[in-house]
């Protein structure tokens, strides 16, 4: 059995998921050499963030399972592989305390007006600029998957209203005023002073942020996006922006990445960009190793991985996620 692996693993790791299987060939393709390895494997572990020749995987017809080390699985679940049998598990929840970190440096940066200040001190500018408040705003967040759920936990004490929308609104937590099915987006958006993405990127999901929507939002709120970008129509998101519509971004994921250098957006000052660097933390490859075995022991013992998606819909169900 060859197992393929394509993010950035260590000598330790290696021993590691070598003692999850034993008899099992390791490859560690990296991005330079996966799309070349990954047809001769029988199980990839990892996220290609290159292009990959997929009909020539499906076509060596050898691939068994795929471990993604990311939560997002828009970079393997081509349709190909959605309409093949090969199980595919995500790394579901497993960045969640580093993303949610992430979402409220782009929230507070926002509401504090960093941008402003970070130009204004560029220029020794020490003026005085009106700031924003987190308490007391209603924050509406939009997939409380694994992400969702550890930024809802950490916003409990700023004493704001949190609505939630998800595609399975089952077990609300607490701090939670309202759990709605994710088919209440518009009732959220309506109701949301903040509006936080943390949602998969499917063929249902691809542009639902739209002018419209955006339009939906009361005047003057705020937008973060830490799923992906191209659930925003990002043109539509550029004008809300200039209109006053929506007073503030913060994005740690774009349309396109990386963002083009004539987006307006790089120069607005109502605008965090962040480069998808939300999962980032010196945790994140330990955590991902430990998935990864825990599923491989599973897989080795003719068990259903964690975290096993819906290939149709690109997530879990709450049932399987590993906690
Ligand atoms: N910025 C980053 O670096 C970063 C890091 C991790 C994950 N992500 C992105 O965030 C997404 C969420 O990550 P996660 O770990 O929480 O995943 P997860 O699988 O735990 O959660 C996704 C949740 O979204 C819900 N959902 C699906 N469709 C929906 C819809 N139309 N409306 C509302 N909810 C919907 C699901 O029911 C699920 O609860 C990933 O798919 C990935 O694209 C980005
Ligand atoms: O989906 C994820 O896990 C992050 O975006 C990193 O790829």
């Amino acid at each position: 059995m060859r197992i393929v692996l394509c993010f950035p693993v260590l000598d330790k790791h290696i021993k590691q998921i070598q003692e999850a299987a034993p008899d099992a060939e390791i490859v560690n393709a990296g991005q330079e050499r996966i799309d070349e390895l990954l047809p001769t494997a029988d199980i990839f572990i990892g996220h290609a963030k290159v292009p990959v020749d997929w009909d020539r995987v499906l076509r060596a017809n050898r691939l068994q399972w795929i471990q993604s080390s990311a939560a997002g699985l828009d970079h393997c679940l081509v349709p190909g592989v959605i309409a093949s049998n090969i199980p595919v598990s995500s790394a579901s929840g497993l960045f969640a305390p580093q993303v949610a970190e992430q979402t409220f440096a782009l929230l507070f940066g926002l509401l504090r007006q960093l941008p402003l200040f970070l130009r204004a001190a560029a220029k020794r500018d020490f003026t005085r600029l009106p700031t924003d408040d987190l308490r007391g705003k209603t924050v509406g967040i939009v997939g409380l998957g694994g992400n969702g759920r550890m930024i809802s936990r950490m916003l409990a004490p700023w004493n704001v209203r949190i609505l939630a929308t998800d595609y399975y609104p089952v077990e609300k937590p607490s701090e939670i005023e309202e759990l709605w099915p994710h088919d209440r987006l518009d009732d959220l958006l309506a109701a949301s002073d903040i509006v936080i993405l943390t949602l998969p990127l499917n063929s249902d999901t691809e542009g639902l942020i739209d002018a419209a929507r955006l339009a939906e939002m009361p005047r003057g709120s705020y937008m973060i996006n830490v799923a992906r970008g191209a659930v925003i129509v990002e043109s539509a998101l550029v004008e809300a922006l200039a209109s006053g519509q929506i007073a503030g971004a913060g994005l740690d994921v774009t349309e396109v990445e990386p963002l083009s250098e004539s987006s307006l957006l790089w120069d607005d000052p109502k605008v965090i960009i962040t480069p998808h660097v939300g999962a980032q933390s010196e945790r994140r490859v330990d955590d991902t190793v430990n998935l990864a075995c825990v599923n491989l022991r599973r897989y080795l013992a003719g068990k259903e991985p964690y975290n096993l998606v819906d290939k149709r819909l690109g997530f879990p169900h709450p049932s399987v996620v590993y906690r």
